[in-house]
């Protein structure tokens, strides 16, 4: 098949954070987007398949040319069923939002986009956007998924940020940054916000903006209480890459299913382009970027978004395998 992949953007956010809000706006909206949306309500429980009869995945096609799907099956199986009505032109759309229910880990869903050959020429994975309810986010925050929707986040999105006061938004904003000092935070309200903040956001591409990663605010030094949070490591020295290597070898060994996201932005000795690597959990890739400038400080810069990460330990093992 040699026609483009199709973006696909997954919606997370804990219970009640705004997610059908802000698809609602979506699927009414005059966008002139043809934008095919799952409402991943699937149970594998037979029952529930029993109850919803023999029509895995219910599309309905809407007045802005919105398609919304219930599926009824695992998210693979409604993947190639969407593939198979688009291509006998039974449905048209050129891009795809999934919602997470509130209780789920983004990676399952990202992961399956790598699961077979077909579907990752089919679809590409744009981004991950993650609701964070303004009003509800310190309870929300105490359970490890809604803290792993966040450290998965490409874009964190705060809503009912009407219903609290600016310093409570300023805390919280903080915090989020904390846990996950690559994505951008945006406030969407009551469902809104700019399409250009929820799509087409390259979080998955490994050429594409750099920004977040290099334009990292300073923070106010505070020890984080929360399980996931961000670990930045720099250097202003060259890096070998076998070096490197070594040191993501290890640190996948160890701490690989911890690992939410990670990316970085390389200095290597002896190269003037940037190598640009990121990953998920497991799956990760390096590629050669852009050249740095004669007048640029080349500096090296990899952010780690983890479950419990050990900050001593890792900035040792950096210390001693890529700097030693
Ligand atoms: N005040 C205010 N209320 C909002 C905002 N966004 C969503 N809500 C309300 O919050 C409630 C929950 O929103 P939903 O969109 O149903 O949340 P959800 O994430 O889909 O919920 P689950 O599917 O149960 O996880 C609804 O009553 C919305 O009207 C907002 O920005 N401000």
């Amino acid at each position: 098949m040699s026609q483009p992949p199709i973006p696909v953007t997954v919606l997370s956010g804990f219970l009640g954070a705004g997610k059908t809000t802000l698809l609602r706006y979506l699927l009414e909206a005059d966008h002139g987007l043809k934008i095919a949306v799952i409402e991943n309500e699937y149970s594998e429980t037979p029952i529930d398949s029993q109850l919803l009869g023999s029509e895995p995945v219910q599309v309905v096609t809407l007045a802005n040319g919105c398609v919304c799907c219930s599926i009824h099956v695992e998210l693979e199986k409604a993947l190639f069923l969407l593939l198979d009505k688009l291509d006998s032109g039974e449905l048209a759309f050129d891009r795809l939002l999934i919602e997470c229910t509130g209780l789920a880990d983004p990676s399952p869903v990202t992961h399956t986009f790598f699961a077979t050959e077909e579907l990752a020429e089919r679809y590409v994975l744009d981004g991950v956007l993650t609701l964070v309810d303004a009003v509800n986010a310190e309870r929300h925050l105490q359970e490890a998924i809604a803290q792993a929707q966040v450290g998965f986040a490409d874009r964190i999105l705060l809503s009912k940020t009407d219903l609290v006061d600016s310093p409570a938004v300023e805390a919280l904003t903080q915090r989020l940054q904390r846990i996950n000092r690559r994505a951008p935070i945006r406030v969407v309200k009551h469902g809104r916000i700019d399409l250009a903040e929820l799509l087409d956001i390259r979080g998955f591409n490994l050429n594409a903006d750099l920004g977040p990663v290099l334009s990292l605010r300073p923070m106010t030094p505070a020890k984080s209480l929360d399980r996931i949070n961000t670990l930045v490591l720099n250097t202003e020295l060259p890096i070998d890459l076998d070096k490197l290597s070594a040191f993501m070898e290890r640190l996948l060994d160890s701490h690989g299913n911890a690992l939410l996201r990670y990316k970085g932005v390389l200095n290597i000795a002896g190269n003037d382009q940037r190598l640009v690597f990121q990953g998920v959990l497991r799956l990760y890739a390096f590629d050669w970027d852009s050249e740095w400038s004669l007048d640029e400080q080349r500096n090296s810069v990899l952010v780690l978004i983890g479950d419990q990460l050990p900050e001593e330990d890792i900035r040792a093992e950096f210390a001693e395998t890529v700097l030693g």
